[in-house]
């Protein structure tokens, strides 16, 4: 799908891996919805993306009723819906038990709400709209690429919930893209490794540390969230990509810490 003219929802927009990818759709020539929880940081888009072509909504992927908001404005807006991106995600952590306390369910409610439940509210509330989309080349009428994890497969300690939510993005991808595919709907998800983010800066140094030091093949560095934004923009402008997960990680494999 060619970006100029294009509409594409971004959740997570406020910060790292959302970020550069509004502003790498943005610089392709689409319009954006920037949906995240943090307004304050969001406005930040404000710099790097012309008024006319951005709309900043304030809200939680994991309420319908936000998504729905930010679904039905875009199409008010800019008149339709193309792309949606996912984004949003949290990565809280904790042991199964650690010093005889298990892993709070709060902590895994949330991580799952989020990262899984969410990512599936914008995919449902978005591909609604995408299926009135008049169809371009192929037929197709829309994109959307998910972000998964490589802790899907090689989660560490600690990270039962967020591997579990991640597992959940690949799992669903393909039937999601088998059920739009007749409409003509693209779904992809992204694997990334580590990425220099502030997801990253908010976990124990040596957790980076021993990634890059001792897992990360090459380059022995963090990704950097424009390689990210970089393959986004890909998936949508290159119709062959569908109901798959593609790793994004300098061939990195997790050990346990
Ligand atoms: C974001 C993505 O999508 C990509 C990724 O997933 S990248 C991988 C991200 N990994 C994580 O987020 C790991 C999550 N786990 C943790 O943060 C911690 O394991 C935890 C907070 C849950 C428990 O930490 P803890 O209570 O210190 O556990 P404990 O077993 O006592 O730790 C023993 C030692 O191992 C270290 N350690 C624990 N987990 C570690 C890890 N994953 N890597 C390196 N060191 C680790 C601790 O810092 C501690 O070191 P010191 O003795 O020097 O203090
Ligand atoms: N940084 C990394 O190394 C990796 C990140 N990922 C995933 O990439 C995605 C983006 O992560 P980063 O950019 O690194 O993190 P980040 O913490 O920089 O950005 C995440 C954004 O999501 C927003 N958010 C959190 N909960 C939300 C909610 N309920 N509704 C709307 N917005 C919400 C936050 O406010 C924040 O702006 C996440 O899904 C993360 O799990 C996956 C693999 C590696």
């Amino acid at each position: 799908m060619k970006l100029e003219g294009k509409v594409a929802i971004v959740t997570g927009a406020a910060s790292g891996l959302g970020f550069a990818s509004a502003c790498g759709l943005a610089a392709a020539g689409a319009s954006i919805v920037a949906l995240d929880l943090d307004e304050a940081r969001m406005a930040r888009l404000r710099e790097q993306i012309e008024p006319s072509r951005l709309l900043l909504c304030a809200g939680s992927v994991a309420e319908e009723a936000h998504v729905a908001a930010a679904v039905d404005a875009a199409v008010a807006r800019f008149g339709a819906l193309h792309i949606a991106v996912n984004c949003a995600g949290v990565a809280d952590a904790a042991k199964t038990v650690s010093k005889g306390e298990p892993f709070p369910l709060a902590t895994w409610n949330k991580v799952i709400a989020i990262n899984l439940t969410g990512t599936f509210n914008v995919i449902r509330l978005a591909a609604a709209k995408m299926l009135g989309n008049d169809p371009g080349d192929d037929g197709e009428r829309g994109v959307i690429v998910n972000t998964a994890s490589g802790a899907a497969w090689q989660g560490q300690v600690g990270q039962a919930a967020y591997s579990a939510s991640k597992a959940g993005v690949i799992g669903l991808t393909l039937p999601v893209a088998r059920d739009l595919a007749p409409h003509g709907v693209r779904v992809v998800s992204i694997a990334p490794g580590l990425f220099d983010t502030a997801m990253v800066a908010g976990m124990p140094e040596q957790v980076s540390k021993s990634i890059i030091e001792r897992m990360v093949l090459f380059p022995a560095r963090m990704g950097r969230a424009e390689e990210f934004a970089a393959l986004v923009r890909t998936i949508v402008e290159n119709a062959y990509f569908n109901a798959t997960t593609i790793s994004l990680d300098a061939g990195a494999r997790m050990s346990a810490r």
